[in-house]
């Protein structure tokens, strides 16, 4: 694995009594795509929203590029190169697709000499060219979870935070979400991807992080964390969704 890009120590969030993180380390290379998985609440999400600045965590460190960002709110992490997704996939409705990537175009990043040529180029990549005229809000969820793709890559991110991208999508929907993440990565994008679709995380990642009752239980390969018997009990105890 190549220098640490993001590093995250020990870190911990508390809900009053509930630990839904509970010191959790792990690094992620600066080529690397790391899958987050574990059952239903097991701390994903919120790992996730203190490594995006969305939630403070109660306690550890996380550093990107050698700089500590523990606490830092999202548009600063945006400027230091730290884009993400959302579960929820909320668009400019009322815009275009073109202008709903211009919007991340000129973001915080932001000298650009051609906005609308630079986020037709992020279009390109994620195969939604075609669409660009569209208004948002008459996208397919397929086109959707792609233009939420575009909009977090067109502010240029180091690394990208993926969270259930594939989630509602059918095989083949997925198939073409797997190609173009690994596209990005290619292009010299990390990924850390939070996703209940088991066939797709376990392809596409470097390395798996395993979390249960917000705790990591296992890392590692993906056939080696999914010959894990903590993991493999972990998923037992309880019902998980969406394994497409
Ligand atoms: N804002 C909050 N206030 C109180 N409890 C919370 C809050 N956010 C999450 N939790 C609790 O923290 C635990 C972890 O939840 P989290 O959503 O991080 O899990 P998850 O692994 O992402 O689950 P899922 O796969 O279902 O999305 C759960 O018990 C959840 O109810």
């Amino acid at each position: 694995m190549s220098a640490p890009l993001l590093q995250v120590r020990g870190v911990s969030r508390w809900f009053g009594g509930l630990r839904a993180v509970d010191e959790v380390s792990f690094d992620l290379g600066a080529d690397e795509i790391v899958g987050l998985i574990g059952p239903n609440g097991a701390g994903k999400t919120t790992l996730f929203e203190t490594i995006s600045g969305f939630i403070r965590p109660t306690k550890g460190a996380i550093s990107f590029d050698g700089r500590d960002i523990t606490g830092q709110p999202p548009h600063r992490l945006a400027r230091l190169g730290i884009g993400r997704t959302f579960q929820i996939v909320q668009p400019f409705r009322d815009v275009s697709v073109l202008q709903n990537v211009i919007a991340g175009v000129l973001g915080p990043n932001r000298e650009t000499a051609d906005p609308p040529a630079e986020a037709m180029a992020v279009l390109t990549r994620v195969k939604l060219d075609h669409r660009a005229a569209a208004l948002a809000r008459n996208l397919s969820l397929p086109e959707k979870k792609r233009l939420e793709i575009a909009r977090a890559l067109a502010t240029r991110p180091r690394l990208l935070l993926l969270d259930e991208v594939m989630a509602g999508l059918n095989p083949a929907e997925i198939d073409e979400i797997m190609v173009i993440l690994a596209d990005i990565r290619r292009g010299g994008i990390a990924l850390l991807i939070v996703e209940h679709v088991m066939r797709a995380i376990m392809s596409l990642s470097d390395r798996i992080v395993v979390m249960a009752n917000g705790r990591k239980i296992a890392e590692g390969l993906p056939a080696a964390v999914a010959a894990d018997p903590a993991v493999i009990e972990a998923y037992l105890g309880r019902r998980h969704h969406g394994t497409a």
